[in-house]
């Protein structure tokens, strides 16, 4: 077995769970927040400054690394984790999203996906097989299968031809993956935002039995609210005993609301994003360090975080690197926003052993209150 989770603790008050999750580089405990590293880096930070912050584990991307510098080039450099030196759990997102979303996408077939690279215009072909090939190649600890993230708002006709393919697909991934012992396959469920898709897609891929379920197909421009309505009938159809994955979420206050409804793992390339953009996460709100009311403020970036970059820089010196196009500014502001995430799930892990998470969403909100 690639992994083994085990269920620690379930919440009386709410859906959440307390679990931990063995792989063959070490343990991840959950609910966790996965910082992604798209092309084998966590952008702005050094894998000694990411340990430093307790990251358990990062994603880095299929699509992406095969069109650069090459999956194979990888494989010759020891796989992914002597690539980058991360000797900690790395997971691999398909491809599936990136081509429907960055390439320029040519064509669908059952086959798989002729699309242009975003880099060159060059073509290629991505199949259940093919990425099944990189990801063995890259070597990540857990490896997610090819699908179609369906688009939103989508007809339900189109959903549901998706979502069967996606099965279709995800046993062809199921049959290509030459080392299900080393490299966990997660199954990706489907369905878009329709309730009896949602269950007809969890049941198939649940049929095919992996050993880890991403919900896909949300974060992809829906309401909150409608997300956390797709989640409220999705989760309870997964099984308890394995590890749950909410794809590309996201913000503090959608992180709360996933684990409360029983998600285990969650990824998002908000909080490296918007610090290369100025903007940190704070427990007093949204700082955005090149406003003109910091220019003097010697002040942390935020009083309650004990992390480098509050312990040792002032808003008004975050504020000139930003305005000085210093890339130390993208460097500190995204230690902390990773910082401050990893805090997050550690506090929301607390909540949960202590059964009271809605009691701590509460306060967090109270405190936090504002939406990204
Ligand atoms: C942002 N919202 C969102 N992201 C999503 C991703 C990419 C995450 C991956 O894409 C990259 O970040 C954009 C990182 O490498 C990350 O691992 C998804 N990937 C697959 N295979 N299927 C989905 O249904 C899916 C849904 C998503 N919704
Ligand atoms: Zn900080």
């Amino acid at each position: 077995m690639a992994i083994k989770y085990e269920l620690i603790k379930e919440c009386k008050q709410s859906g959440a769970r307390l679990g931990r999750i063995q792989t063959p580089h070490g343990i991840i405990e959950t609910p966790i927040f996965m910082p992604v590293g798209t092309q084998a880096t966590v952008k702005a930070m050094t894998p000694e400054e990411l340990k430093d912050i307790d990251a358990q584990i990062i994603l880095s991307n299929t699509y992406h690394l095969y069109l650069r510098p090459g999956h194979r080039l990888v494989e010759k450099a020891g796989g992914l984790h002597k690539f980058m030196n991360w000797d900690r759990p790395i997971l691999t997102d398909s491809g599936g999203f990136q081509v429907f979303s960055l390439g320029d996408l040519r064509k669908i077939t059952e086959e798989g996906v002729e699309f242009r690279s975003h880099l060159d215009g060059s073509k290629h072909f991505l199949s259940p097989e093919k990425a099944i090939e990189i990801e063995n190649a890259l070597g990540a600890d857990i490896i997610m299968a090819f699908d179609e993230c369906a688009p939103y708002p989508a007809e339900r006709s189109y959903v549901k031809n998706s979502l069967e393919r996606t099965t279709r697909w995800a046993k062809r991934c199921k049959e290509a993956h030459s080392k299900p012992d080393q490299q966990a396959l997660f199954g990706i469920i489907q369905g878009g935002m329709y309730k009896d898709l949602r269950e007809q897609s969890a049941k198939e891929i649940i049929d095919l039995d992996f050993p880890g379920y991403a919900v896909g197909g949300l974060s992809v421009g829906e309401p909150k609210e409608l997300m956390y309505e797709v989640l409220e009938y999705t989760t309870p159809l997964m099984p308890k005993d394995k590890p749950r994955y909410l794809m590309g979420v996201g913000s503090p206050d959608c992180l709360i609301e996933g684990a409360i409804r029983g998600i285990d793992m969650f990824d998002c390339v908000l909080p490296t994003r918007i610090a290369r953009n100025g903007t940190a996460m704070t427990s007093l709100g949204k700082v955005v360090i090149k406003n003109a009311k910091y220019t003097e403020d010697f002040s942390p970036l935020d009083p309650n975080c004990s992390c480098n970059t509050c312990k040792n820089y002032s808003k008004a010196y975050l504020r000139h690197l930003y305005k000085a196009e210093e890339i130390l500014s993208a460097r500190l502001v995204t230690y902390h926003n990773l910082h401050f995430l990893i805090e997050l799930m550690k506090n929301v892990r607390e909540a949960i052993r202590q059964d009271r998470l809605l009691d701590y969403r509460k306060e967090f909100f109270e405190k936090y209150g504002y939406e990204i």
